[in-house]
């Protein structure tokens, strides 16, 4: 693909050894009808790997994001071409069960959005559904091991019960990401997970991100180059659609090689 920025090329984002990517991207593109959101990304996303996706407004981070798990199949208008691999499956091939796929790539949303159910169900809903477990034993496990890993249990044990709406937003959002986590997923993507939490709810969301990227691989959209820079091993700058540079989180904001980047992190622009 042409070069349309100085110093852009379609092969940026190929950071990682072959044998530590956890998903891939290849000339990826996205149209809404006749209006392009992303041109040619390409990028690799590593095991236990934090990446953090940050850029103006409207630069394409969410559809981006939405692509890593078909979230924009939900959308007539949207059309993805190039190729998105993950551990080896082309997850746009005709014969990926996509309900299976949300549960290897589970997906954290901007706004805490638990079922309208108790604080167990919301959690056991997906080990249910996808037939995990067969005992209610094993499922009281699966429940309690999600909710300890999304640091809430010590909240929770006491009323599993009682209606999940009745938590606070941030409680809500640690819920959603242990409901994520109980169907064992590969990869966390999660769209601005903190921007409608304070910031002590914010902070807590944070030390969980760095828990959880031992034993998963996050993709993580955020308005704030603080909250990349606190979480992420990697940083993403995507410009109007295209992916302009990725690396190291302290290099990207220390010393960018894109004058784009520059101008973005010091304020410049965006
Ligand atoms: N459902 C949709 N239908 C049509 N166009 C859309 C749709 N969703 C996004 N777009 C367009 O795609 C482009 C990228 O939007 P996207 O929401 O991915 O950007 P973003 O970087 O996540 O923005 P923000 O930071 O404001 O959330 C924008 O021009 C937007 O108007």
């Amino acid at each position: 693909m042409e070069a349309v920025f100085e110093g852009w090329t379609s092969t940026v984002g190929k950071p990682t050894m072959d044998s530590d990517v956890r998903m891939s991207t290849r000339n990826v593109d996205v149209h809404y009808g006749d209006k392009q959101a992303i041109y040619g990304v390409d990028l690799d996303i590593g095991k236990n790997e934090v990446l953090a996706m940050i850029g103006p407004s409207g630069c394409g981070k969410s559809t981006f994001l939405r692509t890593l798990n078909r979230m924009n199949d939900t959308i007539d208008i949207c059309r993805i071409t190039g190729d998105i691999i993950l551990d080896g499956d082309n997850i746009y091939d005709k014969h990926m069960d996509v309900v299976n796929l949300r549960a290897r790539v589970g997906m954290v949303f901007q706004k805490p959005n638990p079922f309208p159910k108790s604080i167990y169900d919301n959690v056991a809903y997906g080990p249910k559904i996808h037939g995990l477990v067969t005992r209610r034993a094993e499922l009281d496990e699966v429940v309690e091991t999600a909710l300890r890993k999304a640091s809430i249990w010590d909240e929770v044990k006491d009323r599993l019960d009682q209606p999940a709406t009745g938590l606070s937003g941030g409680q809500q959002q640690r819920l959603c990401i242990a409901r994520t986590i109980a169907v064992s997923p590969e990869v966390i993507l999660m769209d601005e997970p903190c921007s409608a939490l304070d910031p002590i709810a914010t902070a807590r969301i944070e030390e969980l991100i760095a828990e959880l990227s031992e034993n998963y691989t996050i993709a993580i959209v955020t308005h704030s180059m603080q909250q990349a820079a606190r979480v992420s091993h990697r940083t993403a700058y995507f410009h109007l659609g295209r992916l302009i540079e990725v690396g190291k989180t302290d290099k990207i904001f220390t010393a960018p090689e894109h004058k784009l980047t520059e101008d973005y992190i010091t304020g410049r622009f965006g």
